[in-house]
């Protein structure tokens, strides 16, 4: 019947609360540390973000934030230069699902999934195809546990020390002790452990409760750390409970094991997540699409999915943006001209809507995303309002005008994927997309067979040079500064660096810092924070251990600090489009949200209605 054991299930949150409730992702069973957590997702850009619109009134500012209040940086997914300006990724399920507790976490970005990943096999290199710009291209964003997850307990994400760092103590989020208390009380515990083994036959009872009662009471209790007390108050002063708090987990699962549900509880409040998997289409036009795991009976839920709501369809026009200088200050500040439009954001090729009003609903479920269209009839399931207990909808929020849901900065509207008919392991999942897309479609196609009907030809992108180049050596004569790769895609290095061993130059004969690549960064340490536009330009000449060449690079890690790297290897090397010129930027693409069924449309919604 497929899958086996529910993974990952969606259901009410510990943050929330019953009156004003969160949702959350739940372990269906134990994943063991590092393991891959088995949502693994696309990231959607919103290109230059923050320039594309002014945040002229109060609503829009509300319903901007609102957005940005559910995204990350494009970092994560290696789409920083996608656009010249601030570029924020989608990054729907696990990546939006997941939330933050101050005081623990379970789960992370296995970033160099995403950054170093394999190019879609979905288009032929260099030849034009209608999906091209329509999809987006970053995928594999992928999180793994971070420690041992035990089946029942939420998923918690390391949203980073910058997050961290601007949560007020105020913040209802907050647990009064912090990650760091609860790692600092684990080492502490993990040495005692360690102090009572290996003395264990020397040790009456009595000796160990006043050894323990020494160590917490004499050192750590009178330590002048300033959070000595509350690491104190984290590690039992009972003897035989050390390894009971280890057994649960550690200090923090100790401390809140009602955290951990049980399967009962599970399959009473919750839904499951993890019904779907991602896999190329059945329909080649159409680039990506969900496949189920289990078999889904008629009229059962295929999988659920909150909505994003994004009240203003507009803000996803993007314009030409221009240098405004100021004729007093002389300042220059970016503005868009709206005189000169370019396209909508990819993102809205992902969102749900209607015609008759201009709210957006981007669905967060694993992998509803993925899943195509097929014409009533030959769809094997549609979407709709939960009917859940747990995991449902406050329906009052159908009443609610656009501009009142705006003011909502939660996630709050539920919807479900449900099958039409019995569904098999392994079927390709189609919704209905409704009329206005499919004539959209048909539009699109009918314009692209016309434009591209002489000539096929399509510029190449990273992903090309990426196939080319895995094995191939990086070009590495720039003799006169000439770019031996297509102009559309610019090299980056991933760079972490180390000073170079005494007694060599620590400057190259144009004046540039040199420095070494960290021996010690492995791939699976990649960050897009780490991730650089380089030019290679020499490499040595024969295989090294493990990976292919090492080159040295010029790396550009702002616009006036260029510096030399050495001993960069082939596989911390790959390639990037340039500023808006990957296949979505390409103003033929398509454009056209998903439209929810005329029945499920609240009244109350349709503020454009003629
Ligand atoms: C919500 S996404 C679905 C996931 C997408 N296939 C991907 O790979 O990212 C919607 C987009 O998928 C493509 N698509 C979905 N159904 C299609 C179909 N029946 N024929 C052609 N393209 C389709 C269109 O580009 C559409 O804008």
């Amino acid at each position: 019947d497929g899958d086996g054991e529910c993974r990952l299930w969606l259901g009410p949150s510990h943050l929330g609360t019953d009156n004003d409730p969160e949702f959350g992702i739940f372990a269906g069973v134990d994943f063991a540390p590092d393991e891959i957590i088995p949502d693994i997702e696309v990231a959607i850009p919103l290109v230059d973000w923050t320039e594309q619109f002014n945040r002229d009134t109060a609503l829009k500012n509300m319903i901007v934030e609102f957005v940005e209040s559910q995204v990350w940086t494009g970092d994560f997914a290696g789409a920083k230069w996608e656009g010249d300006q601030n570029t924020i990724v989608a990054i729907p399920g696990i990546g939006n699902l997941a939330n933050y507790h101050s005081g623990y976490h379970n789960v992370d970005w296995l970033q160099s999934a995403a950054l170093l990943r394999k190019p879609l096999d979905l288009f032929e290199s260099g030849v034009a195809h209608p999906a091209r710009g329509a999809i987006t291209p970053y995928h594999n964003l992928t999180m793994k546990a971070t420690e041992h997850i035990p089946a029942g307990m939420e998923l918690f994400a390391n949203f980073g020390e910058t997050w961290d760092n601007n949560q007020t103590m105020e913040d209802s989020f907050q647990d009064k002790l912090t990650r760091w208390d609860y790692q600092h009380a684990d080492q502490i515990l993990d040495a005692i452990i360690a102090f009572m083994d290996q003395y264990d036959k020397d040790l009456t009872p009595d000796l160990q409760e006043n050894i323990l009662d020494f160590m917490l009471e004499k050192i750590l209790g009178t330590a002048v750390g300033k959070r000595a007390k509350v690491i104190r108050s984290l590690i039992p002063d009972n003897p035989k409970k050390l390894k009971a708090v280890k057994e649960a987990g550690g200090t923090f699962l100790y401390r809140n094991n009602d955290l951990v549900k049980s399967q009962k509880w599970l399959k009473k409040h919750a839904m499951c997540m993890d019904n779907l998997k991602v896999g190329p289409s059945t329909i080649p036009e159409a680039g990506r699409g969900a496949f189920t795991t289990r078999k889904i009976a008629k009229g059962d839920v295929v999988v659920p999915s909150p909505m994003v709501h994004i009240a203003n369809e507009e803000l996803f026009n993007m314009y030409e943006i221009i240098e405004k200088e100021d004729a007093k200050t002389g300042d220059v500040t970016l503005d868009i001209d709206k005189s000169n439009f370019l396209q909508q954001q990819l993102l809205i090729n992902y969102c749900f809507g209607h015609r008759e009003s201009n709210i957006l609903l981007l669905p967060i479920g694993s992998y509803v995303s993925m899943i195509n269209h097929a014409p009533a009839g030959k769809a094997n399931a549609y979407i709709t309002w939960s009917r859940h207990k747990h995991v449902t909808n406050d329906h009052g929020l159908h009443d609610l005008s656009i501009e009142q849901l705006a003011e909502r900065n939660k996630v709050g509207i539920v919807m479900v994927v449900q099958a039409l008919r019995d569904i098999e392991v392994g079927e390709e999942i189609f919704i209905d997309y409704g009329k206005e897309w499919e004539a959209a479609w048909k539009e699109h196609m009918a314009q692209w067979n016309k434009d591209y009907e002489q000539d096929k030809t399509w510029q190449l992108t990273a992903d090309d040079m990426k196939m080319q180049y895995k094995e191939k050596p990086f070009e590495a004569d720039l003799t006169d500064g000439i770019n031996p790769y297509p102009p559309s895609v610019a090299t980056t290095c991933f760079l972490r660096t180390e000073d170079l061993p005494d007694g060599r130059p620590r400057r190259n004969p144009d004046g540039l810092e040199i420095f070494l690549y960290a021996e010690d960064l492995s791939h699976d340490e990649i960050t897009g924070a780490d991730m650089y536009v380089c030019d290679v330009i020499s490499r040595t000449d024969k295989l090294t251990d493990g990976d292919l060449y090492n080159y040295t690079v010029l790396a550009k890690i702002s616009d006036d600090d260029i510096v030399q790297v050495e001993n960069v290897p082939h596989g911390s090397i790959t390639f990037v489009d340039q500023p808006y010129q990957g296949d979505i930027h390409n103003t033929g693409g398509f454009r056209h949200y998903i439209s929810l069924r005329d029945g499920d449309f609240p009244q109350a919604w349709r503020n454009i209605r003629e």
